[in-house]
């Protein structure tokens, strides 16, 4: 019997899109469309002509095209949907929220036409506005529309608190939760390494820069890099959270979810650790929070619910 292999389409063939669509080739998480505007058809072509000859020195079966045409989208397991503008060197996120909403509009269109089955995941930003977006222009069930932010911010926590101890990555387990704006919440109380809770480790004022650096991580390479945002840590992201669907992981990762009544917010679409699975998400955890907490988290909704108030559906 013929194995039939998953298919992931990457809407948006830019930094994240290229390097994410590279990156589920290497995992061979399925066969991989790479998909932009017509006018760069040619250069999204020629990246996925390029990944695919880089296949037999890698040793990795996944297809990779380039494409304009949403045909080559359809029926798609996955769509990530990296289209849009990124923010330069002193701009926040939320400047990009007019351009992006239209982007990702027309976008979903095409999607809900192409792939009506497909589970999607946003990455565009202001990320928490544009999965409110996404959700309202798709019209799919909630557990099947994801937006990418918290998997990506804990990454940079536990790269920090990895250096600041000088341990391995891999024994650092941390949470951030809320928007993905300079008030997202890391969770200092549930962070832990090698399962000794971080805040017997390191000192509160050293706690406390991690947790300003986390917040404002995607502006310091903003500026560092000059022209554009981070990329390799997002696909990274975005590939984690691709693989724990398409294998029904069911993973505890923060990602953002619509919110009907959890953590007390209505309608909103933020980040929270859930249960990702074959069926997306699967369940939403809600954490007992200290007040302090809880304040923090608020905040974060205010700022969410601020930029998402302007977008017109
Ligand atoms: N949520 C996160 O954690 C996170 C992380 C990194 C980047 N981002 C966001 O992701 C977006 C992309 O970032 P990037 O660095 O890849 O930018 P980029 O400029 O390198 O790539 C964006 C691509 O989108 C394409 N595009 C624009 N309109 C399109 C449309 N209608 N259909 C298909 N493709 C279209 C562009 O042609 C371009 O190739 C930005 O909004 C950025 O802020 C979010
Ligand atoms: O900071 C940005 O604008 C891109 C992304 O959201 C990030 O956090 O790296």
């Amino acid at each position: 019997m013929a194995i039939t292999r998953k298919k992931i389409t990457v809407v948006g063939a830019g930094f994240t899109g290229a390097t994410t669509a590279l990156m589920l080739a290497q995992k061979e998480l399925g066969d991989v469309v790479l998909l932009d505007i017509p006018q760069l058809e040619n250069p999204t072509k020629g990246k996925a002509l390029d990944m695919l000859e880089a296949s037999p020195v890698q040793g990795f079966d996944s297809h990779i095209v380039g494409t304009s045409s949403y045909e080559d989208a359809k029926d798609s397991d996955i769509v990530i949907i990296t289209a849009g503008v990124a923010r330069k060197p002193g701009m926040s996120r939320d400047d990009l929220v007019n351009t992006n909403a239209g982007i990702v509009k027309s976008v979903c269109e095409s999607v809900k036409t192409h792939a009506p089955n497909s589970t999607v995941i946003i990455l565009s930003n202001p990320v928490d506005a544009m999965t409110y977006v996404a959700y309202h222009s798709l019209g799919f069930p909630k557990n099947r529309v994801i937006g990418q932010s918290g998997v990506l911010d804990t990454a940079r926590y536990c790269t920090f608190i990895a250096q600041e101890l000088n341990v391995s990555v891999e024994d650092v387990r941390g949470f951030v939760l809320g928007g993905h704006g300079d008030d997202m919440v890391p969770l200092v109380r549930y962070s832990s390494v090698g399962g000794i809770p971080i805040d017997t480790l390191i000192p509160k004022d050293r706690i406390e820069a991690i947790v300003q650096r986390t917040r404002v991580g995607g502006g310091e390479i903003v500026n560092l890099l000059g022209n554009g945002s981070a990329y390799y840590a997002p696909a990274a992201s975005l590939v984690q959270m691709t693989e724990a669907i398409l294998k029904d992981k069911k993973r505890i990762l923060p990602v953002i979810a619509l919110l009907e009544g959890e953590y007390g917010y209505q309608d909103l679409f933020m980040g929270v650790p859930v249960i990702l699975g074959g069926d997306g998400i699967e369940k939403v955890f809600e954490l007992e929070l200290t007040p302090e907490e809880k304040a923090a988290l608020d905040k974060s909704a205010e700022s969410v619910r601020s930029v998402t108030s302007v977008v017109t559906l």
